[in-house]
């Protein structure tokens, strides 16, 4: 069995409440949705990989191991696309897992979730993919993985642009249907690049004020490209 990989690599993670833990990168080929900020707009396509098998795979990982590994993360592109692949990648690595999703595949999620350690889902919000229906699905995700006792946290990517008050209504959805709030937090993440956020940043704390409302909340930007890291 083998899946399209982009890229395999040794970075700090630098999203989410992971951030600054020392991580091996596999990056899967080939997404189902079209966000306008993504700044991995190559990895969209499949053919963007090398199809790559799960002992290749597990050969990348003991060469790019270090003394200070946490975990590995799987992205992409939608790393869900590949969850039967995953499934069999996971049998055979004995690493803690971050699973980092678009969290549109609920179906998938359910098969995988029993081996994965952290998740961070994605909340898309209407206004980048063009709808509501990925954040019911989102939630459906969020709650398999609760249920699992995965660690799972949320993360959404805001723009200058975004209204706090759009952020209310989300945050209000979310808080009503997610099985446990309380117990899933939510990371802002400016949309990179992040010289668009100069004049803008004040925005920010507004955000953080409507999410605070009903989560646990934290401000991250995407640490490793302000330290140019991969
Ligand atoms: C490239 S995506 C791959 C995983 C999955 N497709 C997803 O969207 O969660 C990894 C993370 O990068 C974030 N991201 C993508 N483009 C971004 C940008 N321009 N600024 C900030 N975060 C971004 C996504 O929101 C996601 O949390
Ligand atoms: N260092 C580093 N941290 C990351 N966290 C999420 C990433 C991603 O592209 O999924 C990413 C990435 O591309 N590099
Ligand atoms: S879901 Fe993730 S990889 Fe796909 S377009 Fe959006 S940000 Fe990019
Ligand atoms: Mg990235």
């Amino acid at each position: 069995m083998r899946a399209p990989i982009m890229e395999v690599f040794s970075s700090i993670q630098g999203e989410g409440l992971l951030v600054g833990c020392r991580q091996i990168f596999i990056r899967f080929a080939g997404c189902n949705l079209n966000c306008k900020y993504c700044d991995t707009p190559e990895s969209r396509n499949p053919q963007s990989g090398e199809l790559t098998s799960i002992g290749d795979l597990k050969y990348r990982i003991k060469e790019l191991k270090t003394p200070d590994l946490h975990s590995i993360s799987l992205t992409g592109g939608e790393p869900l696309l590949y969850a039967d692949f995953i499934k069999n990648l996971l049998h055979e690595t004995h690493y803690k897992l971050l699973l980092e999703t678009n969290g549109s595949l609920p179906g998938e999620i359910k098969k995988i979730a029993h081996l994965i350690d952290y998740a961070s889902v994605d909340i898309k919000l209407p206004e980048h993919v063009g709808t509501w229906k990925i954040i019911e699905k989102e939630i459906k995700s969020i709650n398999i993985l609760i249920k699992r006792g995965v660690n799972t946290y949320l993360k959404v990517v805001v723009l200058p642009t975004t209204p706090p008050s759009y952020m209310g209504q989300i945050v209000q959805k979310l808080q009503e249907e997610i099985s446990e709030p309380s117990k899933t937090p939510i990371v802002i993440q400016p949309s990179s690049p992040l010289d668009y956020w100069i004049g803008s940043a004040p925005r920010l704390l507004k955000i953080s004020e409507e999410i605070g409302r009903h989560f646990k909340v934290r401000l991250i930007p995407q640490v490793h490209k302000i330290l140019n890291l991969r």
